[in-house]
């Protein structure tokens, strides 16, 4: 049996990651974003990318639910395996596949709708419609989010009323009630107060139980408080990849060094 702190400290004893990368090109028309990057990221951890502006952190965290594909002319090249399964080859059902893949973007973007059926959006779009199962599982992901005690009263109110940071942890409750197996979050808590960003951050460490997720921020306090693992690009390479202790007291290279102690970026 696999101790689960093994597990999260040190990868994956018997291979099993989560998300696999391995020799991932991207290309805007000619311009490469990201170069040969390789990475493996362990189940039920948290992993920050950090790194200058324009570095490509966002472009990776979008590789891995095909959401660089929207944009034209964009070419990859490598592969992005999750649960060992090569996600840009031709035989993914890539609206299926990115039901898996949970994202929560910089500005909160509820819809426009009360806060029950924006949780409940995804779960209509997957043909749920029994009144007591959305009930179920809308109250348990405003939970899970750290949301219900606040909205359980307003659930018919517009998600709109809703301020700043608890619009955020909605969309998050929105993400994971569809159970994905991944969360993606891109600067999450950029746009908020101390206090929201306090509670997504102590979100982030206690969802981690229950899902994979990797966080894009700018904030290196952040990515030392709710990280296991951190990342750091530096002009589309990844520079080094180890545990958050390790980055930050001790990294390895001389650009996180530099990075780290605000000599630039
Ligand atoms: N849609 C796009 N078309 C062309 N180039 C793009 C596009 N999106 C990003 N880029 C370029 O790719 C590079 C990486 O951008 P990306 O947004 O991934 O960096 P980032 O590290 O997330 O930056 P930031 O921290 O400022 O959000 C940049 O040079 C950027 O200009």
């Amino acid at each position: 049996m696999v101790q689960k702190d093994s597990y999260i400290t040190e990868g994956s004893p018997y291979g099993i990651y989560k998300l696999r990368v391995e020799g991932l090109n991207l290309y805007y028309g000619t311009k490469q974003a990201l170069k040969d990057i390789s990475i493996k990221i362990a189940p039920n951890t948290v992993t920050a990318f950090i790194g200058p502006s324009g570095c490509g952190k966002s472009t990776f965290l979008r590789c891995f639910n095909r959401m660089n594909d929207l944009i034209e002319n964009v070419t990859i090249t490598g592969s992005v395996m999750v649960d060992d399964i090569d996600i840009y080859k031709n035989m993914i059902d890539v609206y299926q596949y990115r039901k898996k893949i949970g994202m929560v973007f910089q500005k909160p973007n509820p819809f426009p709708k009360s806060i029950f059926e924006n949780v409940a959006f995804g779960l209509r779009i997957n043909g749920e419609s029994s009144k007591s199962v959305l009930q179920g599982i809308v109250e348990s992901a405003l939970r899970q989010a750290a949301l219900w005690e606040e909205v359980k009263d307003n659930l018919n109110k517009s998600a709109l009323t809703l301020s700043g940071g608890q619009q955020q942890r909605l969309c998050i409750a929105r993400a994971i009630a569809v159970k994905p197996s991944v969360l993606l979050m891109d600067e999450p808590a950029s746009s908020l107060d101390p206090i929201s960003t306090a509670k997504i951050e102590e979100l982030i460490y206690q969802l981690k139980d229950q899902f994979t997720i990797v966080i894009v921020t700018h904030n290196m306090q952040q990515a030392a408080r709710v990280s296991d693992k951190t990342a750091f690009f530096y002009l589309g390479e990844l520079i080094e990849f180890d545990k958050t202790d390790k980055i930050f007291t001790n990294p390895s290279k001389e650009a996180t060094q530099n990075y780290i102690t605000g000599r630039f970026g």
